[in-house]
């Protein structure tokens, strides 16, 4: 099972793309339709909103007369909170209900308006944004479906940006050319990326990234964020700590184009506790990786291996490569990780170094990722002496 967030702003065309994912099976959970069900005649919203809005909201037949309802609800924040505040709650509830309902492995699309205004991009496997620009969706609505401009305006103006829509959209859909166009871009993300990784969440596939080299991508670090934020999402107070790690968190810096996050956890049987969770959540473990390289310890040179301790875990979605590396908070493995990536960040000719060291690693391990990770390993060790100095000249004593 996968839950898909799919929004846009008012106009932006996400029913085509809806209907593209539904067309091929998608289980739908539309909350415009939702929206119009909590308020039919006879039921305890339409009530609440009467009380709140007054008889003038309602058609001689009794129902909601819908225009009416928007001339006041969008006029100023107050009234609109106060029609999201009669709404949301029953929305959420009924939305439930259907999530309860969808079978096991469904790939379940929310068609939710208002995903990034409400804040609940994290608690979907992925994010799927429609995207126009405002002036076209103004044009769009007030000439295919007679809606008053004012009306469409004020609403565009309630909803999220396009800035706030784009730091969360795992999957960016233009619609700016025509909908045939939109219906077959959505269309790929369904056979491509949909599907596969509601299988792969099914039969616990994590998806390994490839072996190369990228030029450094000023996306990773929104990336980061969004994984980040998703992690929390799915572990919760499990976690003392999330954070974006490895060279995709240093700007300028060449990567495998796998995003690295590290998972703080109290120690390694909370992380053994949250394999399933974790897996449902779209992060599947890696099976067989139970730590890291362990390093002698700068002052004493003592190796501790039961130090080194790690779980791997590995995103499902064959659509972007994410490593999560669960470890003990305050373990040398997590302080080195976190460690490593700020010193890289301050040290522009340590990143040089490390550039280089990754180009020739990768030359000489012939596509196998183990000779790669070797080939760096010297390396690592007098790096962690030289972090090691860094931080004492910081006058960081952790
Ligand atoms: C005020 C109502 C009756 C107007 O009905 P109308 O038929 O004109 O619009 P409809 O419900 O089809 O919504 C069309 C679009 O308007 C925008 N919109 C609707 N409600 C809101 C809102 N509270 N805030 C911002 N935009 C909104 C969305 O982009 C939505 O897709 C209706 O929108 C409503 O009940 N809104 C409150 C519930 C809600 O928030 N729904 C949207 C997300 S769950
Ligand atoms: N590529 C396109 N070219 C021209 N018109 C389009 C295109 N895509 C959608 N439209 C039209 O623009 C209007 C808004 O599109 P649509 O209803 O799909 O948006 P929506 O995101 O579902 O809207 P809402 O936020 O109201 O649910 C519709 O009249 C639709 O027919």
């Amino acid at each position: 099972m996968i839950r898909v967030g799919l929004t846009g702003g008012i106009g932006a065309g996400k029913s085509t793309v809806a209907k593209t994912f539904i067309d091929r099976g998608g289980y739908h959970v539309d909350a415009d339709k939702i929206a119009r069900e909590v308020v039919e005649p006879g039921t305890p919203g339409l009530a609440a909103l009467t009380e709140a809005f007054g008889d003038e909201i309602l058609a001689d037949d009794g129902t909601l007369d819908r225009p009416a309802l928007a001339a006041k609800a969008f006029v100023d924040d107050e009234s609109r909170q106060k029609l999201n505040a009669i709404t949301h709650p029953l929305i959420g509830a009924r939305t439930q209900e259907l999530l309860d309902a969808a079978p096991e492995d469904a790939i379940i699309i929310q068609d939710i308006p208002l995903l990034v205004e409400n804040h609940t991009a994290p608690f979907f496997h992925l994010v799927v944004i429609v995207h126009v620009d405002a002036e076209e969706r103004v044009r769009r609505l007030t000439e295919f479906r007679g809606m008053p401009e004012a009306d469409a305006r004020a609403r565009i103006a309630a909803q999220a940006t396009d800035e706030q829509r784009r730091a969360v959209a795992d999957v960016w859909l233009d619609n700016s050319g025509t909908p045939e166009q939109l219906a077959v871009a959505a269309a790929a993300v369904w056979a491509e990326r949909l599907v596969p990784f509601e299988a792969n969440i099914r039969s616990r596939t994590p998806v390994r990234g490839p072996l190369t080299l990228a030029d450094a991508d000023p996306e990773w670090a929104a990336a980061g964020t969004r994984l980040v934020n998703r992690l929390w999402a799915v572990v919760g107070d499990k976690a003392s700590a999330i954070d974006h790690i490895g060279s995709t968190a240093v700007p300028g810096l060449i990567a495998e184009p796998t995003i690295d996050i590290q998972v703080s956890v109290a120690d390694l049987s909370v992380a053994d506790a949250l394999t399933d969770t974790l897996a449902d959540g779209g992060f599947p473990r890696v099976p067989g990786v139970e730590g890291d390289n362990p390093k002698p310890d700068p002052a004493t040179g003592s190796v501790d291996v039961g130090l080194w301790g790690k779980r791997l875990h590995a995103s499902a979605d064959p659509g972007r490569a994410v490593n999560v590396h669960l470890r003990a908070a305050g373990s040398p493995g997590g302080r080195f990780a976190v460690d490593f990536r700020d010193w890289l960040r301050d040290d522009a000719a340590a990143r040089d170094e490390y550039a280089a060291l990754k180009r020739q690693a990768l030359d000489t391990a012939d596509g196998d990722a183990d000779r790669y990770v070797a080939g760096k390993e010297p390396w690592f060790d007098q790096a962690y002496r030289r972090i090691a100095a860094w931080k004492a000249g910081r006058g960081d004593n952790r």
